[in-house]
């Protein structure tokens, strides 16, 4: 499962971006596509592993980590040129794509809206957008293989609230509290970035009890704030009736608080909703066998799955019906 959703949720940051898909049988252009998919392949393999120069200077003889890197860092940044490239070819006051809209107010702001800017936020929403909204879906049917019931739950939701006519869409998700809940269940137990992202006191201050000097770094273990038992009744388990119960949501951390919380999290809980809403909607699903989805989690910046998920799905009846 674990391409196939990383495709999806990058489809859909650069959709949102560019207008254009690199992923599947709808790409605007296969030969681009390839370049694309190679270049997103390069960084994830190079980003997660981290440089061992960094910590033991001297193996900066042996190693083509930094070489690499910078190649790579100027490829990614040709590519990015050029989807802003493109879109200034075009008329950007009707267009509808994030570039497009960056590039109308590069022309009220030219000093603040530079290339340079934009293809920042280009790339951080692909960074950050992409592996944690697919991690999060993976676990997330992962916990609905080995728990049926929750799973016939959801369905039984999306079928009397949507319906059989048609797809399920964004704006249905209000309505689905139980949906939502299950997100926010796999949020708690599979917190894509457990560790939060460094943060450095910028005053002495003092967290709990603890004394942070000015210039300390501070790393908030969201994991293991999730499943505190002092805080959540019977911690280790898939429950997502327990965010029935007010306020238990505010208590969740996998976005970060404050300032300079994830200003992503309500497009992640929008694109995590709506597709594994989709998925629930038009397929029957079981475990490849009668053992229960191994959970154990593997090693990366966003945590994975140990063993990627593998699942036999089939499409529901009605899903043929309303896609001829
Ligand atoms: C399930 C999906 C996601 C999770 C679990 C997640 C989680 C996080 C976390 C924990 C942080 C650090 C917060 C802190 O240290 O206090 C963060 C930062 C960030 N996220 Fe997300 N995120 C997700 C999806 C997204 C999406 C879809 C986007 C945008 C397209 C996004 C954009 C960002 C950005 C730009 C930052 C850096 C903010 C800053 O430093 O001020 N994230 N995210």
């Amino acid at each position: 499962m674990k391409p196939m959703l990383m495709d999806l949720t990058f489809n859909n940051i650069m959709r949102m971006m560019t207008g254009k898909r690199y992923y599947g049988e709808e790409t605007n252009d296969e030969e681009e596509a390839k370049r694309v998919r190679k270049l997103v392949a390069d960084v994830g393999a190079n980003t997660s592993s981290g440089n061992a120069v960094d910590y033991v200077p001297i193996l900066r003889l042996f190693s083509s980590y930094e070489k690499r890197v910078k190649k790579l860092g100027e490829d990614t940044d040709k590519f990015l040129q050029g989807l802003i490239d493109d879109k200034r070819g075009q008329q950007q006051e009707t267009g509808t794509t994030m570039i497009d809209h960056l590039l109308v107010l590069q022309k009220s702001d030219t000093e603040y809206y530079t290339d340079q800017i934009i293809k920042g936020i280009i790339l951080i929403m692909v960074i950050a957008g992409t592996n944690t909204s697919a991690v999060t879906l993976e676990w997330a049917l992962s916990n609905l293989l080995n728990h049926p019931d929750v799973l016939s739950k959801a369905r039984a939701e999306i079928d009397n609230r949507v319906g059989l006519d048609r797809l399920i869409q964004e704006s249905d998700l209000s309505e689905l509290p139980y949906l939502k809940n299950i997100v926010l269940e796999t949020l708690r137990l599979h917190p894509a970035t457990p560790l939060l992202v460094p943060h450095m006191a910028s005053e002495d201050c003092k967290v709990g009890s603890y004394d942070m000097p000015r210039g300390t770094t501070l790393l908030v273990n969201a994991w293991a704030i999730h499943r505190d038992p002092n805080t959540w009744d019977d911690p280790d388990s898939f429950k997502p009736e327990r965010f029935e119960k007010e306020g238990e949501a505010q208590k969740l951390m996998a976005f970060g608080l404050g300032r300079r919380a994830c200003p992503g999290s309500g497009l992640a809980q929008r694109i995590v909703g709506l597709a594994l809403g989709s998925l629930i909607q038009c397929f029957e699903w079981e475990r490849v066998g009668n053992e229960e989805v191994d959970m154990k989690e593997g090693v990366g910046n966003t945590v994975p799955k140990a063993i990627p998920l593998q699942a036999v799905c089939k499409a529901r009846p009605f899903l043929h019906k309303i896609l001829s």
